[in-house]
């Protein structure tokens, strides 16, 4: 559905987009990740035909960006960053002004509106003036608007940006639905949310991508996966001794040391490997009482953070 190659978007000297390779497939919920200045919002003007690319090439549905631009753009239901909507409008008004722009007439017209109206839980408010509307509301307008065409593919720049708690659940269920059918594309910083409803993330960083997988297999290979948490009652400096003799250990810290012996340490093991069955081994060989023998699951903010921190 998306095919990016060598793509490259400067803006004068500054490169934002420094020549990106990658696909969407059709049916992919894709959350495209990476810090602020990144290159996301520029790589998302370049798909949708807002900015031409400085090199390399792109095409949407087999579309060439720049040759089929208008072929390539009906394919594309955009929601940018802040969403452009006429406020002294009604909501379905405004709709309806929309999917006239985008050539819907007629029957085919009002049958669109009353889909997106329904698709977007805004029945209660399709006669409001849009500048009364909570900004959740707001969002789903123009969420609305994106969809009112029926495009295939949807590239959402930060769709839940700016809102509260209650609103991202119901921004985010929505997202959910709409891509049972459709190929989703979308940047967010809340990586939470980015892993509960994408199959795939990018992340880019500097302009480079950085990775580019399941959600699952960046957690699983990422470099500190398997920091294990022990809590154990041992005499301390024979304990650590013990542990960094292990296989696979990177790194022993004590974080805390109890009157009664109890000690709490962080360690800190080769990704992929299984340490735990040796830590109880050694317990029992010394037969030092073991209370917690726990192995943190990294998180895609975990994989995030170790990509694309500076320090
Ligand atoms: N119109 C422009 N003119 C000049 N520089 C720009 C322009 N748009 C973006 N940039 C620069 O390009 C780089 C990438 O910006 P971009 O907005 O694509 O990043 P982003 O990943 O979307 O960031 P954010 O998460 O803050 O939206 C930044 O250094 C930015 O300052």
């Amino acid at each position: 559905m998306i095919q990016v190659e060598n793509l490259t978007k400067s803006y004068g000297r500054h490169t934002a987009v420094d020549s990106i390779s990658f696909e969407v497939k059709a049916g992919d919920v894709v959350g495209f990740l990476g810090p602020n200045g990144a290159g996301k919002t520029s790589t998302i003007r370049v798909l949708t035909g807002y900015h031409p690319p400085s090199s390399g090439a792109a095409s949407i549905a087999g579309y060439d960006i720049f040759r089929q631009s208008i072929e390539a753009r009906r394919q594309i239901g955009y929601m940018p960053e802040n969403v452009p909507l006429y406020r002294e409008m009604r909501v379905r008004e405004f709709l309806k002004h929309r999917g006239t722009l985008k050539g819907l007439r007629g029957k085919e017209l009002q049958k669109r509106l009353d889909i997106v109206v329904e698709e977007c839980g805004l029945g209660d408010v399709r006669r409001k003036m849009i500048k009364t509307l909570s900004k959740g509301y707001r969002q789903r307008v123009g969420l609305a608007d994106s969809l009112v065409h029926d495009p295939p593919l949807l590239i959402l720049d930060e769709p839940t940006n700016g809102l509260d708690p209650n609103q991202i659940r119901s921004i985010r269920n929505l997202i959910k639905n709409l891509a049972a059918d459709r190929t989703i594309f979308l940047s967010s910083h809340i990586l939470s949310e980015v892993e509960m409803i994408c199959k795939k993330v990018i992340i880019l960083e500097g302009g480079h991508i950085k990775a580019n997988d399941t959600p699952a297999n960046l957690v699983k290979n990422m470099r500190a996966a398997g920091n294990i948490s022990l809590e154990i009652q041992a005499p301390k400096a024979e304990l650590v001794e013990a542990v960094e003799a292990l296989p696979h250990i990177k790194k022993v810290t004590l974080n805390h040391s109890s009157d009664d012996g109890w000690q709490n340490l962080t360690i800190l093991v080769d990704s992929n490997t299984e340490t735990r069955p040796r830590l109880s081994k050694l317990a029992e060989e010394k037969k030092w009482p073991l209370r917690t023998l726990h192995r943190h699951v990294g998180t895609l903010e975990d994989v995030f953070v170790e990509l694309t921190r500076k320090d």
